[in-house]
């Protein structure tokens, strides 16, 4: 496939799960980003747009330098995918909500930084692992930046306090099967509060690991 043949599709693609996500109230109004990586550059969403009704089309291009090269205006979140995409090689794709649990839990005082999605259960560990909380920064900030660099590199999934998820994967598939995978274990989390929860153990996490490796 030539790599114009494979941002068109790439393109398709970023429109359909923006309008899934949508559809099933992953996000709302004109939150959340995605981006994707190309051969020659990365696909970004447009700031201000809806993921219920992107033109696959008007998808913001940039160059390999983040340089605005197509499309609408690109997302104002760009520091927050670079930093992805320097700090774990292997990114294909990087998906920001603000899924309705996870954000919740984003905004706990009493959550563990160091491990907000408490392992409940495989799937979580094996689909996003550890998940740190990362310090508040206004959105758009380039102040993020360095704040993935520090953890991105061990972590494919962040929580930004008092804002939302952040997911890499390395492929747009991979990123959003996460980015759901994580809204959906701070959904039992959050609905589990307060209960006697049993975590799954080290020796249960190191197992998966062992099968399962993220990448
Ligand atoms: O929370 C924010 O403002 C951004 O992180 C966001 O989710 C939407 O920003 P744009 O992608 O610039 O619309
Ligand atoms: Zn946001």
């Amino acid at each position: 496939m030539s790599g114009l043949e494979a941002e068109a599709q790439l393109r398709t693609r970023i429109a359909m799960w923006g309008r899934s996500l949508f559809a099933r109230g992953f996000t709302v109004g004109s939150s959340g980003n995605i981006s994707v990586k190309l051969e020659d550059g990365f696909l970004v969403t447009p700031t201000n747009s809806c993921f219920g009704f992107l033109d696959a089309a008007r998808i913001s291009k940039l160059d390999q330098d983040w340089r605005h090269v197509g499309g609408d205006a690109p997302t104002k979140e760009l520091p927050l995918h670079r930093a992805f995409y320097e700090a774990r090689p292997a990114t294909g794709a990087v998906v920001h909500l603000h899924s309705t649990y996870a954000t919740a839990l984003s905004c706990l005082a009493d959550v563990d930084p160091e491990d907000a999605i408490t392992p409940i259960t495989p799937y979580v560990v094996m689909r996003v692992g550890r998940v740190p909380v990362l310090p508040y920064t206004a959105p758009g900030s380039a102040d993020v930046a360095p704040l993935v660099a520090a953890r991105a590199g061990a972590h494919a999934a962040v929580l930004l306090a008092n804002h939302g998820p952040v997911v890499a994967g390395t492929s747009l598939d991979s990123a959003v099967f996460a980015a759901e995978e994580l809204e959906e274990t701070a959904k039992l989390l959050v609905i589990t509060r307060g209960l006697a929860v049993r975590s799954l153990d080290q020796g249960q996490i190191d197992q998966l690991n062992a099968r399962f490796a993220l990448k």
